[in-house]
């Protein structure tokens, strides 16, 4: 049976008198890419933060790797890498520069060769030697995504990794994605490309009004909405709007 990489229990989470999250439920099996969607302020990161122990549910139970994410913080920060919207490269040291310091800060095990072998694995092997200042979106993008792959760890949280970028860096990105995916690595991604989660995620959940409004993969979602609104074949788009319609 496939292991759950993920599994989020009623987590409730709420900022002073607003509640963000008020009861999340769901699961990540090893090996998933699973796309969490939902308008701007819908809680995305919040959630993430939670899994990442950024931040402390206010109740609820969150596990990562079998790890709680309060009462074993370490073992989850052990298991998980976090790539955001901002990069934490050092723009004056060159990619390969980063990517070494951190292997040496993790005391990767053969830290040359598993430099190259992440910069083989973003495609940015021929401008591993320019300072990162120097690199466009795309690229400072993909070397934060090898900077969460130095050390091998079982869940990769990729928290808007497209947002801001041009298309075709955002085409870089989506690749490396597709590559990872293919190898088998366990993803939460969040975007606000619809196109991306619909071609990427084996699952995709929908957060809305602070819970998971809509789970399934991209052909049950087709299905459900089949049902309700008559609409035989819908992109995840129709179908993202007219849950959030609904919702409110
Ligand atoms: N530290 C904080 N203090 C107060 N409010 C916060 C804090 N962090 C988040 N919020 C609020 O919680 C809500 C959810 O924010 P969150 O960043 O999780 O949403 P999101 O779904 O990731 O949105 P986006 O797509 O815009 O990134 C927002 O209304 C936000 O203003």
């Amino acid at each position: 049976m496939t292991k759950n990489m993920i599994r989020v229990s009623n987590v409730i989470k709420s900022f002073g008198d607003k509640e963000v999250l008020k009861g999340v439920d769901f699961e990540v099996k090893e090996g998933e890419v699973y796309a969490l969607l939902g308008s701007n302020g819908a809680g995305k990161t919040t959630m993430i933060n939670i899994l990442a122990t950024l931040l402390t549910a206010d109740s609820g139970t969150a596990m990562v790797n079998g790890y709680d994410v309060v009462k074993e913080a370490q073992n989850v920060r052990d298991s998980i890498a976090l790539t955001g919207q901002f990069s934490a490269l050092d723009e004056f040291m060159t990619g390969r520069e980063n990517l070494l310091l951190m292997a040496n800060l993790w005391k990767v095990p053969n830290a040359r060769e598993k430099v190259e072998e992440v910069l083989d694995k973003v495609g940015m092997t021929s401008a591993a030697d320019k300072r990162v200042k120097s690199y466009s979106g795309g690229m400072k993008r993909r070397v934060d995504i090898a900077m969460g792959l130095i050390s091998a760890r079982s869940v990769l949280f990729l928290d808007e990794p497209t947002t801001g970028l041009d298309p075709e860096a955002r085409y870089e990105v989506y690749e490396v994605i597709k590559e990872l995916k293919n190898e088998g690595t366990t993803i939460v991604l969040t975007t606000q490309y619809l196109k991306e989660a619909e071609e990427l995620a084996d699952k995709i959940a929908i957060l809305h009004g602070g819970q998971i409004v809509v789970e399934g993969d991209f052909s049950e979602l087709q299905a459900q909405h089949h049902k309700e609104h008559g609409e035989k074949n819908a992109n995840l788009e129709d179908i993202f709007i007219k849950v959030v319609k609904k919702g409110k």
